[in-house]
């Protein structure tokens, strides 16, 4: 489990620490990270090229770069801000015999030091001037420059980075954006730091908390899911939510709606039947996927929501409980949901997501007092009461129609199996994107190949837990 912290906890744990540690001990630390990782990123290579902004940022990579002249690399630094750059790390670049130039040319490594904590918006036009006209591999200082450190957000030009090293604690953009390889530089702050203001879940996480038969279960004691997904138009959607609830857990899969013959046929081993009134006892329910809008899929809902039993809601059940708010009233409070729109069925929702995707993901979760799982690149997972999970995936393969469906099938099987709905949300988006990435393996696939590998990312995440 790796906690993040957003920028305004990391300046006041910084500023405790700073109170009782040598003025510039801390920036000098954390240059001689960068500088560490710059020379494994060198391998054997000579020539590194600073971007320094106008803050503490650029007062790192200067510091930086005295470190690197004094192990015999040639470094060159363009100031973005002359008379504002870090004066002391500059003085020292300079009596280490850096250059100050007005391009950087015929470098083999760029060090970002245009702007960290402090950076908002885009790169501004004079360092934007300077990023697109890069061509090494680039290094950057705690985040890359014109993304938003505590969002993510990149609303314009931004750097690449192919490394991030950043310092003291991970901050949000380290989960939510692309930051190339990310490292860590110790910098004494984890006991200043408090609880984090998010959690990225590690595979192990996954693993362990991914429910498994014990000597004494059944088919019943292990949580039955209820599936109540697709249509005469849209069968498929039951068949993928129907299939990833019984390759999750090895609980009893219960199927009810008008796809039952489709699914049957699939999966000979669910329980199946046409209509939610003669479903039988659940656990959970999945709802949503493939469903429809009209009166008979309103009416399907609402006997889930007064199931009493906990809830995904997915696809049209997301879209219905938009266009008809009364229908939560069918819900019994005490009924934990989990909601997990894209961008689209958010806004019809709950208004538009915006740049900050964990603020309007909270702010969901806090007015439907339930769990809602945005989706995307970066899914973010937020509880009503604040706690929030992000799970980054490393390829877009999931990007494909139908993986929705298998998603919710996943939540729906930990839901029934007793975990906490944020925890049951965030352990199936991790194993949904692992079982993407392996389904791929470099090539495009249909949401059933990333279905079929269910059960290979549920191996891996219990074999890292092991
Ligand atoms: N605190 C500590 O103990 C330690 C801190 N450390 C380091 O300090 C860094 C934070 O430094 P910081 O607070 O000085 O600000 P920083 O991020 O360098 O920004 C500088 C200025 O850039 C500007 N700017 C803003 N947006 C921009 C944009 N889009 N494009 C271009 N320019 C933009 C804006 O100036 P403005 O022009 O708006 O006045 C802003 O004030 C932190 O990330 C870490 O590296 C480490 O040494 C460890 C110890
Ligand atoms: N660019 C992307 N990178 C990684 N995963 C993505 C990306 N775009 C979408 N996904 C994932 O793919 C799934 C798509 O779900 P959804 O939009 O509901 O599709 P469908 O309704 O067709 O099943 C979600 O789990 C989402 O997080
Ligand atoms: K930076």
């Amino acid at each position: 489990m790796r906690g993040l912290w957003t920028t305004d906890r990391v300046r006041a744990a910084e500023e405790r620490v700073l109170a009782r540690v040598p003025a510039g001990s801390l920036m000098r630390r954390a240059a001689f990270g960068v500088a560490v990782a710059a020379v494994d990123l060198l391998d054997g290579r000579r020539r590194v090229g600073l971007l320094v902004g106008a803050g503490n940022n650029g007062g790192d990579a200067l510091w930086a770069g005295y470190y690197l002249l004094r192990r015999g690399i040639a470094v060159s630094a363009v100031l973005l801000d002359p008379a504002r750059a870090h004066a002391e790390g500059l003085a020292a670049f300079r009596r280490a015999g850096g250059r100050v130039v007005d391009r950087l040319r015929d470098v083999d490594l760029v060090v970002d030091g245009i702007v960290g904590l402090s950076g908002r918006g885009p790169l501004r036009p004079a360092a934007a001037e300077h990023v697109a006209h890069l061509d090494a591999p680039v290094l950057a200082v705690d985040s890359p420059s014109g993304v938003d450190p505590d969002t993510g957000a990149v609303d314009g030009p931004a750097v690449r980075a192919d490394v991030t090293v950043t310092f003291g604690c991970l901050k949000p953009v380290h989960a939510l954006a692309d930051c190339g390889e990310v490292r860590l530089v110790d910098l004494g702050l984890e006991p200043e730091l408090g609880g984090p203001d998010l959690v990225e879940l590690d595979l192990a996480d996954v693993g362990a908390a991914w429910p498994v038969p014990g000597r004494d279960d059944d088919k019943y004691t292990q949580g039955v899911t209820g599936v109540a997904a697709g249509s005469a138009t849209y069968p498929g959607a039951a068949v993928l939510a129907t299939g990833s609830a019984l390759l999750a857990t090895s609980g009893m899969v219960r199927y009810a709606g008008a796809a039952a013959e489709g699914v049957r046929a699939q999966w000979p081993e669910a329980i199946c039947t046409g209509s939610i009134t003669d479903a039988g006892r659940v656990q959970s329910w999945v709802v949503g996927p493939g469903l429809g809008t009209g009166l008979g899929a309103e009416d399907v809902l609402r006997t889930v929501l007064e199931a009493g039993v906990p809830v995904c809601a997915d696809a049209d059940a997301i879209t219905m409980l938009a266009n008809n708010p009364d229908l939560w009233d069918a819900r019994d409070p005490d009924t934990p949901v989990v909601l997990t729109p894209h961008d689209r069925e958010f806004e019809r929702l709950a208004g538009e997501v915006g740049p900050d995707r964990v603020a309007a993901a909270r702010r969901a979760a806090g007015k439907f007092d339930a769990v809602v799982l945005l989706k995307g690149h970066a899914t973010v997972v937020a509880a009503p009461d604040g706690r929030v999970l992000v799970n980054r995936a490393r390829t877009s393969w999931a990007a494909t129609a139908g993986s929705g469906d298998v998603l919710s099938g996943l939540i729906g099987s930990l839901l029934a199996a007793g975990l906490d709905p944020l925890l049951a949300a965030g352990c199936a988006a991790r194993v949904h994107v692992l079982a993407a990435e392996l389904a791929a393996d470099g090539a495009p696939i249909p949401a059933s190949a990333l279905l079929s590998a269910v059960p290979d990312a549920i191996r891996a995440a219990r074999r890292e837990a092991s």
